[in-house]
C-alpha cells in the first residue's frame, strides 16, 4: 500500500528536538535512517528503502537493518498508542510528551528480504499495562511477510 503522507504527522517527528537523535528515526541525527512512522487508523505504519550497502546474502537485506528498524518502528508505535489512550493528540499541533524505549525486542525471520523494494512496516497495540507497551509488528516486502517482531516498549518517567 502507497501511504499518503501528505497530511499526516511522523510520530518521531513529533519528539523534541533534544530526544531525538536516535540513529533509527532520530530527524537531529544527520546520520541515521530517518525511519519515520505513521498512526493510521488503528495501527501504525512505515516505509523504508534499505541501500544496497545493508546487504545480507546477495540481493537480500541484512537481518540487523531489519532488527534496527523494527526497533524504532516499535518504540515510535508504542508512543502513538499511549497518545491516543490519552487523548494526546498526534497531529503536530504540539511535541508528544511520551517517552518510551525498548526493553525488549524479539524478531523472527521468516524469508528472505528482497533488497531494492520500499519495505513496509506495520504495528498493532497488543496490550498497554503500566509503564509496559507491547506492539506486535510485521515487516514485508512486495506483500510477502519477510519478519514479524514483537516489542516491549517502557514509559519513561516524567
Ligand atoms: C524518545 C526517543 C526514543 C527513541 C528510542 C529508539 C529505540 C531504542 O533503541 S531505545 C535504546 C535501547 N534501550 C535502552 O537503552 C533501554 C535500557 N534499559 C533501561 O533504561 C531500563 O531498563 C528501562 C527504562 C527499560 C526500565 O527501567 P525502569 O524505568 O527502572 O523500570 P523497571 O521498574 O526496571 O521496569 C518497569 C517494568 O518493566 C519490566 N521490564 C523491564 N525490562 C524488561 C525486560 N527486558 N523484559 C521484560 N520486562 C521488563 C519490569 O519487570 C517492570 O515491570 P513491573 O512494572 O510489572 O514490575
Amino acid at each position: 500500500m502507497k501511504l499518503n503522507t501528505k497530511n499526516l504527522k511522523a510520530i518521531q517527528d513529533l519528539y523534541p528536538d533534544e530526544l531525538a537523535h536516535c540513529y533509527g528515526c532520530g530527524k537531529m541525527n544527520p546520520n541515521g535512517f530517518h525511519l519515520k512512522s505513521y498512526m493510521v487508523d488503528n495501527e501504525t505504519i512505515a516505509h523504508f528503502t534499505p541501500e544496497p550497502k545493508y546487504t545480507a546474502l546477495p540481493g537480500s537485506v541484512y537481518g540487523g537493518l531489519l532488527a534496527s528498524i523494527l526497533d524504532c518502528h516499535g518504540t515510535g508505535s508504542a508512543a502513538a498508542f499511549v497518545c491516543e489512550n490519552e487523548n494526546i493528540p498526534l497531529d503536530g499541533s504540539i511535541n508528544i510528551p511520551i517517552r518510551c524505549v525498548t526493553a525488549s525486542l524479539k524478531v523472527d525471520f521468516k524469508a528472505p528480504t528482497q533488497m531494492g523494494v520500499a519495505l513496509e512496516l506495520k504495528g498493532k497495540l497488543r496490550s498497554i499495562e503500566g509503564r509496559k507497551i507491547w506492539v506486535d509488528m510485521t515487516l514485508s516486502a512486495n506483500g510477502t511477510i519477510c519478519a514479524s517482531g514483537e516489542i516491549l516498549a517502557i514509559r519513561l518517567k516524567d
